[in-house]
């Protein structure tokens, strides 16, 4: 059969100005799926199958030993890193009560009067608290994602408590205190794990900026049909991702993608040095899913650092790999590509 054309662009622009996501169609009861949330046929199937956890196992890291045997912990960090560009940490320090309040918060913001919700639907990421569905709705070459989003800058100018809304605003500023901290402890242990000095990646302001996105998956009446979040690899230096007990998280290794299955309290940490793992969300048809994607990235905040490979890292044997750039620059070529299962860092290769 062949499908008619249909104008995208109108369908995509319907839906943004109705102002109400993902969850508006599910509110309306949608029992099929509109054409732009469409995967092209066989993307989900396609040889990069899925296979589960129990075949491969992604590395979980417990920081109970940090103090006691740090040295354990970095070589563990660094052979994660090298290798998958991704794992799961236990016994972070983070209270599992904060935890449970970020999400509690993002779905009291989601599920709320949505009118009230609409007061804070905007695309101009000039602003603070920036709630939209697809922040690449209009970029992407792919189809629409079966999930919405807000965003906010925690760091370096953290928002005053009143720019946020009342349903998640004592859970953020809480929950982003401990990413920082935590942040700070991984930098430090990545430094070693490059064979640097513990303060290496905090003294390049890699952790200056805080830019956090919260998610919600709504159940999705046609699964099979879509995706919750497109195949991508992440834009920041590094990103510690909390995912409640739903499931749908899939990294890419060895070109199979592997099923991340939920660790109550665990947190998911992938980094742009080593492997920038590729990775995406499936939708489910029972369940809303929620996740807090916490990346340490000034964005597209001004910044005039220059980033390249690091110095000490090159030898007449290992030269860059890649120029330099801002954070700025490469952050609008992400976004104006959006996630499209293609690498953005590759454009940056000499
Ligand atoms: O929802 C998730 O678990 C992942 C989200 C994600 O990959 C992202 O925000 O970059
Ligand atoms: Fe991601």
């Amino acid at each position: 059969m062949v499908t008619k054309e249909f104008d995208s662009y109108s369908e995509r622009k319907a839906f943004d100005e109705a102002k109400a996501g993902v969850k508006g169609l599910v509110d309306a009861r949608v029992t099929e799926i509109p054409r732009i949330f469409r995967l092209p046929q066989g993307t989900l199937s396609d040889k990069k199958h899925s296979v589960s956890a129990s075949d491969f196992a992604i590395p979980i890291i417990d920081f109970a030993g940090v103090h006691a045997s740090r040295e354990l912990v970095v070589e563990k960090i660094k052979e994660a890193a090298e290798n998958w560009g991704f794992f799961q940490v236990i016994n972070h320090g983070v209270p599992i009560s904060v935890l449970q309040e970020i999400q509690d918060g993002v779905r009291r913001f989601f599920e709320q009067d949505p009118e009230v919700k609409k007061s804070y639907f905007t695309r101009d990421a000039a602003k603070k608290f920036v709630y939209n569905s697809n922040f690449d709705l209009y970029s992407s070459s792919s189809c629409v994602n079966w999930r919405d989003s807000f965003a906010c800058y925690m760091a370096p100018d953290p928002p005053n408590p009143e720019e946020l809304p009342v349903a998640c605003r004592d859970a953020m500023i809480e929950h982003a205190k401990h990413m920082m901290s935590l942040g700070a402890l991984l930098f430090e242990l990545l430094s070693e794990a490059l064979g640097l000095s513990s303060e290496k990646l905090k003294s390049m302001d890699c952790m200056k900026g805080l830019f956090m996105i919260y998610h919600y998956y709504p159940p999705c009446p046609q699964p099979e049909l879509t995706i919750g979040t497109n195949n991508h690899s992440d834009n920041s230096f590094l990103t510690i991702l909390l995912q409640d007990q739903v499931g749908g998280l899939q990294i890419l290794h060895h070109d199979c993608y592997i099923d991340v299955k939920p660790i109550p309290g665990a947190l998911l940490i992938t980094n742009d040095r080593f492997i920038s793992a590729e990775h995406r969300v499936l939708s489910n048809r029972n369940e809303t899913r929620i996740s807090v994607a916490s990346f340490f990235s000034t964005n597209m905040l001004p910044n005039s650092t220059v980033y390249g490979p690091i110095k000490e890292l090159l030898s007449e044997e290992n030269p860059p790999k890649y120029r330099d750039f801002t954070l700025e620059e490469y952050t609008k070529g992400y976004v104006n590509k959006g996630l499209d299962g293609a690498s953005h860092l590759s454009s940056f290769k000499i």
